[in-house]
């Protein structure tokens, strides 16, 4: 058995209490009733994962895992493969968009290296990532969440040619036509787009059989996504609450979620992305994304730009006095 597939056999629930106690103070705070509405479950969910009576966003914090792809060699992204490495560099020094979005809210950037110089086999024609490698990313992600001290945590990743892998996911767990998971990415054109369709067609009727989620993921993921999944896990068992970000990173976490529909529990979708696929695999998992701008950069940076409301909505319930409070005290 996998690590992650061992760490992801015994996860915690939320803190029941701690999630109604914010709902009951939701009800007597200064405000028309439901005023806030998803604003006030935003909350809830917050104190409930983060088993506190009063949730807060004081230290968020981005997680952002990079690595090759082995299928970038089909010629499905607009970019040349080499750009992760550089990515990952701008990243690490602090120039990347999410840097900036994070540095706008205090939030901090750490960008792991996962598999940059060390691309995926191809998985057009042979499993993405070896059980030993699955598990030894799978190490690299708890480390990295073991090293966080954070109360939100944005996960976000770098990798040329990951649209694919992510499309491949989504065709593989959801069906349908390869048509239906493939977007233009980084912009590919119309011929691309059609290579796309048939690394993803050619992908999935290779594991044909393939039941198992977490395998299904090492088939046809990615380093950066099996790491994105593995961070989601972790992040669980130290009580961190999740923002999730765009098509890839939601993809990387479909599998845990048909492994056991509670396991996304402790996640938020940040935004709706506009890789078509997005969409129509948020409905299929039943979440609601937060903000919907159109983005399609990955990096964690649609994740970054919910931060702010998830920490509105925890100051709108823990800030804010009470009827009681407020009146009784006149
Ligand atoms: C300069 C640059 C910065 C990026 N930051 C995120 N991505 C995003 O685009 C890539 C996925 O798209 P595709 O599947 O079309 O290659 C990933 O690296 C993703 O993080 C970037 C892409 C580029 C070119
Ligand atoms: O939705 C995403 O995560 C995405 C879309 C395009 C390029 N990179 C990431």
């Amino acid at each position: 058995m996998s690590l992650l597939a061992q760490r992801l056999a015994d996860l915690p629930g939320p803190d029941l209490a701690a999630s109604a106690a914010v709902e009951e103070r939701t009800a007597q705070v200064l405000r028309p009733s439901g005023a806030l509405q998803w604003l006030d479950d935003v909350a809830a969910w917050k104190a409930g994962w983060q088993r506190s009576h009063r949730p807060t966003v004081e230290r968020p914090a981005a997680l952002v895992f990079a690595a090759d792809h082995g299928v970038a060699a089909a010629g499905v992204s607009n970019y040349p493969a080499e750009i992760t490495a550089s990515m990952l560099a701008a990243t690490q020094q602090s120039k990347a968009t999410i840097n900036a979005f994070a540095h706008t809210i205090g939030a901090t950037v750490t960008a792991v290296d996962v598999g940059v110089g060390e691309p995926t086999n191809d998985m057009r024609h042979e499993a993405a990532l070896s059980p030993e490698r699955f598990d030894e990313i799978t190490q690299v992600a708890f480390d990295a969440v073991d090293a966080l001290d954070t109360d939100l945590l944005v996960l976000g990743e770098l990798g040329i040619g990951n649209t694919t892998a992510a499309a491949a996911i989504a065709a593989a767990f959801a069906g349908g036509e390869a048509a239906v998971w493939v977007g233009r990415g980084t912009g590919i054109d119309d011929a691309g787009l059609e290579r796309k369709k048939t690394a993803v067609q050619e992908s999935v009727r290779r594991i044909a059989g393939v039941v198992d989620p977490l395998e299904i993921l090492r088939e046809v993921g990615g380093s950066e996504l099996v790491a994105m999944a593995a961070a989601t896990v972790a992040a669980r068992h130290r009580s961190i609450p999740i923002v999730l970000d765009g098509y890839i990173c939601t993809s990387s976490v479909l599998p845990l979620h048909r492994a056991d529909p509670a396991a996304l529990d402790h996640c938020i979708v940040g935004h709706c992305s506009a890789e078509p696929g997005h969409r129509k695999l948020l409905d299929a998992m039943g979440k609601k994304p937060l903000l919907d701008l159109d983005m399609r950069l990955g990096e964690g940076t649609g994740a970054m730009a919910a931060v702010p409301i998830v920490k509105m909505a925890c100051a709108g319930v823990v800030e804010v006095a009470t009827f009681d409070e407020w009146f009784g005290s006149e």
